[in-house]
């Protein structure tokens, strides 16, 4: 599971005075379905096209699957959509999907067999015009997937989906990834991704802010603490959890609480304790941070991207 599907090391793209993609250090292990999270121009695509051969870096290496991204042995193993595969409107997803198989020299098998991977064979012999977004999505994928290759690379696989067409998509991405193949893909929502992703790499204005999996980047769990007199609950809620796990913190209502660093299942205990000391308990409850707040938290103390010095 730990093997390197993808590494860079400083990769970097300038578009004239703009660092498109400055000095990203990432790891791609195989199996995992990993995110490259950042809004519009945080500088995804190019890196992407940069793994792909298609953008040359101006500075700092990639290697994919073990070769310099672009080489045929790079790329035999490579499927990827990026900014939309160029369909024939005119013909069905299956015509489409043997024109690319049979271009990439492959049996027009493999095309029935990607159909159906991403539960399209009922719908293959349809015209690609009239497919829903969704369906036009999936198709995308079904190209990246010809060939079974081992890393599949998806540029905002979900953009302009609707939320059963989120899911659907979010499925066959946890299904591609089941089945051994591993998936980068990029997105900017944050909340919509997080649920899929065995890791993340958080990027804006074309750097990499932090890399971990969502849990950690979400940090510990933690419960949120209301209760009267509030010195008293900080004080048992110290004695049971430790002084270091209790933080007193502006409440969302104008009130303050307890912030106490513990999960779940420290709850019986504390309300025990809580209770026996005659403590009026109005609220215990686990507090998750989304990977959206951890991201503006990120980027808002993040600065632009720097200009190039000539
Ligand atoms: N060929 C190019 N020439 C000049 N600037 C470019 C080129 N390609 C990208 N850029 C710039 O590089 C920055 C990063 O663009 P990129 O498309 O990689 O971002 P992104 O994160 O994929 O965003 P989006 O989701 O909007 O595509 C943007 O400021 C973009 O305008």
């Amino acid at each position: 599971m730990n093997t390197t599907i993808v590494a860079t090391d400083g990769l970097t793209k300038v578009y004239g005075q703009r660092r498109a993609v400055d000095a990203v250090s990432m790891t791609v292990r195989a199996g995992e379905v990993y995110g490259f999270l950042g809004p519009n121009g945080a500088g995804k695509t190019t890196t992407m096209r940069m793994l792909l051969g298609q953008v040359r870096p101006t500075a700092g290496t990639a290697t994919v699957l073990g070769a310099p991204p672009g080489t045929p042995a790079a790329l035999a193993r490579v499927g990827a959509l990026v900014e939309g595969p160029g369909f024939y409107p005119y013909l069905s997803g299956r015509e489409n999907l043997r024109v690319l198989a049979a271009y990439q020299g492959l049996d027009a098998r493999t095309a029935d067999a990607a159909l159906a991977r991403v539960d399209l064979a009922g719908r293959g012999r349809d015209r690609f015009r009239t497919y829903s977004l969704g369906m036009k999505q999936r198709l995308g994928v079904a190209a990246a997937l010809l060939g079974e290759p081992d890393l599949i690379v998806l540029d905002e696989p979900t953009n302009g989906l609707d939320p059963a067409g989120m899911a659907e998509m979010r499925d066959l991405l946890v299904d591609i990834a089941a089945g051994g193949q591993t998936v980068l893909l990029s997105s900017h929502l944050l909340a919509e991704v997080q649920q899929i992703c065995d890791r993340v790499g958080v990027v804006a204005h074309g750097r990499l802010l932090a890399e971990s999996t969502v849990a950690d980047l979400r940090g510990g769990a933690s419960l949120r603490l209301r209760a009267f007199p509030l010195e008293a609950a900080a004080a048992v809620a110290a004695r049971v959890l430790g002084p270091d796990a209790v933080e007193l913190v502006d409440g969302d209502r104008g009130d303050r609480t307890l912030r106490l660093t513990a999960g779940a299942e420290a709850v019986p205990d504390l309300t025990r304790a809580l209770v026996a000391a005659g403590l009026d308990i109005h609220e215990i409850s686990p507090v998750e941070r989304s990977l959206e707040e951890v991201f503006l938290e990120m980027t808002a103390s993040a600065a632009p991207a720097l200009e190039v010095s000539r």
